[in-house]
């Protein structure tokens, strides 16, 4: 089989192209889907992603038991929320089973704008070899990657050195994920966590982000009935999560 045609979208760049075909990977190393895939790894089951605080809120209403994770633009948590959009913030948090529901001004909103695609993904560079992986099992012929991170103030190299490293392994290709890595550390946002002037954005965010390819599965958020679902699924096929219909 070929490899896919792989095409780009920037989420904060006005585009009149069509709506893509094929699989949508939403990309958001810096931090939704690093802390999405932390959270994973830490025992929970699945996370909502919602669009706005306030439907995190009213979806609790239907998800009691579940904890509420995010950050407004910017990084600061959410006030009100159980836990702040950290990959260090959820390492303390006992997750084993849980449901969460995950609200980010950029990652989470990728997500809700392309939530029609036909496959569609989150991802970040700690599961981006494993996204390629389960992409390519799937055999689509077209591939398109969303850039997240790109503002006004910020370059978003975070997400588009992770959008060239998915690119080269959806070729074909086994590039070292190193450069790919130091870029996330290069990056404009990624040098804000360096720099750790500010309490929401700590240095040890960046650390466990900047890995590439620490976990084996990729996100992929699944149509149910409370919204978008986000759940670990593996190349060699399987799903980590609780059904919920
Ligand atoms: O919480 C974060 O790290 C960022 C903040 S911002 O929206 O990029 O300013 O959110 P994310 O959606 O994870 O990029």
């Amino acid at each position: 089989m070929p490899p896919p045609l792989v095409e780009r979208r920037y989420l904060n760049r006005l585009s009149a192209a069509p709506e893509p075909t094929g699989a949508v990977v939403v990309i958001d190393v810096l931090r939704s889907f690093s802390t999405a895939a932390w959270a994973i790894h830490r025992g929970a089951w699945e996370l909502y992603p919602v669009a706005a605080p306030g439907d995190g809120l009213l979806l609790l209403q239907h998800l009691p038991q579940a904890l509420l994770v995010g950050a407004v633009g910017g990084g600061a948590p959410i006030p009100g929320y159980h836990y702040g959009n950290s990959p260090s913030a959820v390492q303390g948090a006992e997750l084993q089973g849980r449901t969460l529901i995950h609200c980010t001004a950029a990652g989470v909103r990728g997500l809700s704008r392309y939530r029609t695609a036909p496959l569609l993904f989150g991802a970040a560079l700690l599961n981006a070899r494993a996204t390629a992986a389960v992409i390519l099992a799937a055999g689509v012929p077209r591939v398109t990657l969303v850039i997240t991170g790109e503002w006004t103030d910020r370059d978003g190299d975070e997400d588009v050195a992770c959008a060239d490293y998915l690119e080269a392994l959806l070729q074909g290709g086994d590039p070292s994920p190193e450069p790919f890595s130091e870029r996330v550390r290069q990056s404009d946002f990624g040098r804000r966590f360096a720099a750790g002037d500010q309490p929401h954005l700590p240095p040890a965010d960046l650390d466990l982000c900047a890995e590439a390819d620490r976990f084996d599965f990729a996100l992929q958020a699944l149509p149910s009935p409370l919204g978008l679902r986000l759940v670990a699924v593996y190349a060699g096929g399987g799903t980590m999560g609780k059904s919920r219909s």
